[in-house]
């Protein structure tokens, strides 16, 4: 049967009936509004995807009537377009909209009495040239009023033949920025470039380029290629490798291929090794800038590990007078650390909670100063949170390791091989979380002369990102000073106490007398969940504020998932009231007053993943001009900084009330209330209760069952990375022979 021919509606949205304000976006395209046609006939509801829609705008509609049981005769639209203006007052306002950069009311009226009713025409076909002459145009703007017409209309034609294909607005627009007015012929002959550029993943490209007209063979060469490239980058990113075994990877990709045999993928695999798409050595799969990274970043770290000096008679009275002066005796494993600060290069200090790291980075930066008054230090961790506890505990400056290195939107860091950091001394804290990429990018930018001391807790877990570099440093013997020895104070919290048992396989000890550790047994779900709610309003009645608890959760999904508790939480800690504003987006609401994290790194807003803020309420988006628009998007406070986010950004901000564990590492606070079930037993391990219970500073509320508690505890597979970062140092530090290694210090 024939598909029905589609009438067509040429007119302005007068207002929006759903949702109110008109503001849709990529996720929440559905629209209701009330249409006038131009040709002067009575006003109707039109409904379908109205994303991209603005109030007012000239727009034609395509679709068909349809009868809702409810609401009547209704249009609904199938897809629209901006059709070329063609009146001297559609032209004047055209060119006067937020689509025309640099053009105001009377500017366009000059235009138009210049080059007349083809002015948009001669604009597109002549470019900034026909504007010349025209008062108040200068060459600049000129050539942006010109440029932003042409880009407007290229884009409107590449939508019209690309949205049906299922491929956004959004992504169209992205996809012209990066290839022009090519991205018709690109996406027609290899709809799989479209992953290249990060815009959309293989298996929607998959997906359109199966219900592309011209079609594309299941085993052609850039489906093959772009699966390849799509499993090695997923299994690198989602289990943390930094490469894939061939065979695990041809394995895969055949699985998802279904159809496509082993030898033409194993073809397609060497084809792209030829040309350096991805790099194979050995049995190990590259993507081929993780590749990259790792080998700097071995070479680099085994130059810094065979940098060290020798005896230093002075040190030893300095310790001393430390002591004295701070009335504090060192642990040997302390003062050992001090010793090997001044000798080495490269250090990494570990330890569990309460055995002194603080205090003996305390102790280093007050002796190094003593000795080298002029050493400028640097301090700086993986985290927001982790960097601002380092600043408070030294009582220095301390900032982001992205802060510090300068990482800025679509370029390389400031700092870099080129341009070491300014520093005699670097600590970093929180070295657990440190990824393969951040390793490098950070010891790329260490100078000759820049020693630099890591500082972290090697039982927590493994960064989030690809690689297990605090580990593999260890592993392949760079210098290491591990603390083990808890303090006196240190002991009298069963936080502290609690988490060396675990970390040694033992069971928590609890005395109820004291009132730092609590579990409160309960097997149901749901229950649990009730329990976290009410656990987080008591802390709140106590006087705690949202920000110093911290609910922790393994998992994303389920009745105890972040997701269901946020949701839960926010309902009982900050629910609607007349006075709060609020946004819906994507099926999540963000209302004043909301705790909030963000979920990406954004070097343009400057927060980063992991960030934790409030709601401060809504606020109208400027458009790049400056200019307020109906747009309506979100206000947060990040720490003082306010973040303003458009309805599309908020897919980077989730609601934080509860966060994975994960997410919490580099952080802590005061309370921290986590579920422990078995019906989230795929992650109960070791180092992932550790690293929640760690993040705790007065108190830890468990709620759930013992026998979840001790099958975390019981489970120490850690699960196995792919990195051969280890093996590359030892074998740099093999080929730099003793007698060419530097002395340091
Ligand atoms: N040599 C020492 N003698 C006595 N007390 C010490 C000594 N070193 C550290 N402490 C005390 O032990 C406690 C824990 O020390 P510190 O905070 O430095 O440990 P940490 O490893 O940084 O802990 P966390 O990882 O939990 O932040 C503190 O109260 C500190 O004052």
């Amino acid at each position: 049967m024939e598909a029905p021919l589609l009438e067509m509606s040429t007119g302005h949205v007068v207002y929006f009936i759903h949702p109110r304000n008109g503001s849709l976006s990529e996720e929440d395209t559905f629209g209701v509004a009330r249409w006038q046609p131009e040709n002067g006939g009575e006003p109707f509801a039109i409904k379908g995807n109205l994303y991209g829609v603005n109030k007012g705008e000239r727009i034609t509609v395509h679709g068909k009537w349809e009868t809702h049981p409810k609401y009547g005769l209704q249009f609904a639209v199938d897809h629209w377009e901006r059709p070329l203006p063609k009146t001297k007052d559609q032209i004047i306002s055209f060119l006067s909209s937020k689509f025309v950069k640099g053009c105001g009311v009377k500017t366009a009226e000059l235009i138009v009495q210049k080059l007349g009713d083809r002015a948009l025409e001669r604009i597109m076909h002549e470019g900034a040239a026909c504007l010349m002459g025209i008062k108040g145009i200068g060459t600049k703007s000129a050539v942006k009023i010109a440029d932003s017409i042409k880009s407007n209309f290229e884009i409107q034609q590449i939508m019209m033949t690309l949205l049906p294909y299922g491929i956004s607005a959004d992504t169209v627009t992205k996809m012209y920025k990066q290839w022009g007015n090519e991205c018709v012929d690109i996406v027609r002959r290899n709809p799989y470039r479209l992953t290249e550029i990060h815009l959309i993943g293989f298996l929607k490209a998959d997906e359109i380029a199966m219900t592309m007209t011209i079609g594309i063979s299941m085993d052609s060469p850039y489906r093959l290629n772009a699966a390849l490239q799509h499993v090695l980058n997923e299994t690198c990113y989602k289990g943390g490798h930094c490469f894939v075994f061939e065979h695990e990877l041809i394995d895969r990709t055949k699985e998802l291929l279904r159809g496509v045999s082993e030898q033409d993928i194993e073809t397609e695999l060497q084809l792209m090794a030829a040309h350096e798409q991805v790099i194979w050595e050995e049995d190990r799969i590259y993507p081929k800038h993780l590749y990259i990274y790792e080998n700097k970043l071995a070479h680099k770290l085994a130059c810094m590990a065979t940098r060290s000096g020798g005896a230093m008679p002075f040190l030893e009275p300095m310790i001393r007078e430390y002591q004295l002066q701070h009335g504090i005796v060192l642990a040997e494993k302390q003062r050992e650390a001090v010793r090997e600060l001044f000798r080495q290069q490269l250090l990494i200090i570990t330890g569990n909670p309460g055995t002194g790291k603080t205090t003996v980075v305390k102790a280093m930066i007050d002796i190094y100063k003593k000795h080298y008054p002029e050493a400028t230090i640097g301090l700086c961790a993986p985290t927001g949170r982790a960097a601002r506890k380092l600043g408070e505990l030294t009582g220095m400056d301390s900032s982001t390791i992205h802060m510090m290195l300068g990482f800025r939107l679509g370029a390389e860091p400031e700092y870099g091989e080129n341009m070491p950091l300014p520093f005699d001394l670097i600590f970093i804290d929180e070295v657990s979380m440190k990824d393969l990429q951040l390793a490098y990018n950070l010891f790329q930018a260490i100078g000759p002369n820049t020693k630099v001391v890591l500082i972290g807790d090697s039982d927590q877990l493994p960064s989030v990102g690809p690689g297990n570099v605090l580990h593999d440093m260890i592993a392949a013997c760079i210098p290491h000073v591990r603390l083990t020895e808890i303090f006196r104070q240190a002991q009298e919290s069963q936080i502290i106490m609690n988490a060396h048992r675990i970390n040694h396989g033992e069971q928590v000890v609890i005395d109820k007398t004291k009132d730092d550790f609590f579990f409160i047994e309960q097997p149901e779900p749901e229950r649990i969940a009730h329990l976290v709610v009410l656990s987080v309003l008591r802390f709140l009645d106590k006087g705690y504020r949202l920000e110093d608890i911290l609910v922790l959760s393994p998992m994303k999904k389920g009745v105890i998932g972040t997701e269901e508790l946020n949701n839960a939480l926010q309902a009982a800690v900050n629910p609607p009231a007349l006075d709060k504003a609020e946004i819906k987006t994507a099926g999540r609401i963000y209302r004043q007053g909301d705790k909030v994290i963000q979920t990406k790194n954004d070097y343009d807003k400057q927060v980063l993943n992991g960030d934790i803020g409030t709601v401060i309420g809504t606020i109208s988006i400027k458009n790049e001009s400056g200019e307020l628009t109906d747009e309506i998007g979100l206000a947060c406070d990040f720490h003082g900084k306010v973040v303003v986010y458009s309805k599309h950004e908020l897919k980077d901000l989730l609601l934080a009330y509860a966060i994975t564990i994960h997410k919490a590492q580099g952080g802590q606070a005061p309370v921290v209330i986590m579920p422990v079930s078995t019906s989230h037993y795929v992650m109960l391990a070791r180092n992932l209760i550790y690293t929640g219970l760690t993040r705790a500073e007065r108190v830890c509320v468990m709620i759930g069952t013992r026998k979840a508690l001790s099958m975390a505890i019981s489970n120490n597979k850690m699960v196995q990375r792919n990195t051969a970062l280890r093996e590359k140092i030892e074998s740099n530090l093999q080929s730099i022979p003793t007698g060419q290694r530097k002395v340091y210090g």
